[in-house]
């Protein structure tokens, strides 16, 4: 048996969720680009689990049963207050009150297929919740209800700061949640098929998937983006920055990609949304100096941007702190997730590869006192 690292070009699964081929991304085989200059992310959730778009009557409906699930259980926000969560970083609150929510629900272990579609809906409209209550609550002021008559995006917004947000924002915030949705079988989405082939329950599939999303390889390097253009600070350090990084073979964060040749089609998005925010928001440092990291970074490694390389500068000119960035790829990916795992459940075997075993053989037992 010889094993290939990182699992490169081992196709595991069939699926009708999203597909990558020639380096274009597509959901249930409509292009991203198409998604992405027209869909509300309810679309895109319909879409996502049910194969196809809804109409006017079934996205009212999705829309209100997101609506009415938006809430969390009190000894959720009590558990967000019994701790010092300033010290915490919101990916692991998110993924403890993710487990918290399955522990309230009569229903976790229920495997029926109303019972898992309801529980699909309800983890989908209370992630955005937990995010913006877990970063209230840790600035010691209230969680903000969300308005039924708001979107996710908007919602987002408006429980995040508790003001009404402007067009502008709702519709950027709207496109990377669209952009950030599904992606065929990248780790934390393997991660989630995995554990529920096990035949467990829904809440142990997403809390694991965010488990993988927070690393820096994965969902976690959105903030690292951001880390790194902070110390950056100004478009004119930029290319000592990068070259003393390469010099020492650090990675650059935001740029490479498993399974692009040619580039990730949701970066090209990203970075006329940062263009556009950082203009709006006078400060286009941000977008300047990601462009001019972006230019030498390609000259001299001929990598190029992913998902998160553009979306740091995208919620940064938003006024979103920076260790929400990657709890807010959770919001969007967990319909992601959702749908792999309905699928999974749907034609179901345990995932169970093998390991090419490299450690000593033929080792006989020593007891405790003969050893040295
Ligand atoms: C939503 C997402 O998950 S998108 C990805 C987000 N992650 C990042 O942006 C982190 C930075 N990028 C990376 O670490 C990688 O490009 C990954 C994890 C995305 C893909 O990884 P892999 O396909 O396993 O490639 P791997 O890490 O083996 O890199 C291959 C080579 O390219 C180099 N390389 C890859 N990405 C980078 C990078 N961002 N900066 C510098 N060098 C890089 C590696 O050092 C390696 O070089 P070597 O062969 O000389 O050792
Ligand atoms: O597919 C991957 O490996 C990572 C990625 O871009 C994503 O999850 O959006």
């Amino acid at each position: 048996m010889t094993a290939t690292r990182g699992l490169e070009g081992v196709v595991a699964t069939t699926s009708a969720v999203s597909s990558i081929i020639d380096d274009t991304l597509t959901y249930v085989g409509y292009n991203i680009d198409d998604l992405a200059e027209n869909a509300s992310f309810e679309e895109v959730i319909y879409l996502l689990w049910h194969g196809k778009l809804p109409t006017e009557e079934e996205l009212a409906q999705i829309k209100k049963q997101l609506a009415d699930n938006a809430g969390i259980p009190h000894q959720v926000i009590e558990h967000f207050k019994q701790y010092s969560i300033s010290e915490v970083h919101p990916m692991a609150a998110i993924r403890t009150a993710v487990s918290m929510l399955g522990l309230f629900d009569p229903e976790a272990d229920d495997m029926s297929k109303e019972a898992n579609y309801r529980k699909a809906i309800c983890l989908q409209a209370k992630l955005p919740t937990l995010v913006t209550a877990f970063s209230r609550i840790r600035k010691g002021l209230a969680p903000v209800d969300p308005r039924p008559d708001y979107g996710i995006a908007a919602n987002f917004l408006y429980t995040l700061t508790g003001e009404e947000p402007s067009h502008v924002a709702v519709e950027a915030f709207n496109k990377a949640l669209v952009l950030h949705a599904d992606h065929e079988l990248n780790a934390s989405t393997f991660t989630a098929r995995v554990c529920v082939a096990t035949l467990s329950d829904i809440y142990s599939g997403v809390t694991a998937a965010i488990g993988a999303l927070k690393g820096p390889l994965h969902g976690g390097a959105n903030e690292a983006v951001m880390k790194m253009l902070t110390e950056i600070g100004d478009v004119e350090n930029a290319e000592a920055y990068i070259q003393a990084k390469l010099s020492r073979k650090e990675k650059i964060m935001g740029f490479g990609h498993r399974v692009y040749q040619n580039g990730d089609p949701r970066a090209k998005h990203l970075r006329e949304m940062s263009q556009k925010l950082s203009n709006l928001t006078g400060e286009s440092k941000w977008y300047e100096m990601s462009l001019k990291v972006e230019e030498i970074v390609t000259s001299e490694k001929s990598l190029l941007p992913n998902v998160d390389f553009y979306s740091a500068s995208v919620y940064h000119s938003l006024g979103i702190d920076h260790d929400l960035f990657t709890p807010i790829f959770a919001v969007s990916r967990v319909s992601g997730w959702l749908a792999h795992i309905l699928e999974q459940y749907e034609n179901n075997r345990l995932i169970r590869p093998r390991a090419d075993y490299i450690g000593p053989d033929k080792q006989r037992y020593v007891p405790i006192e003969e050893r040295s």
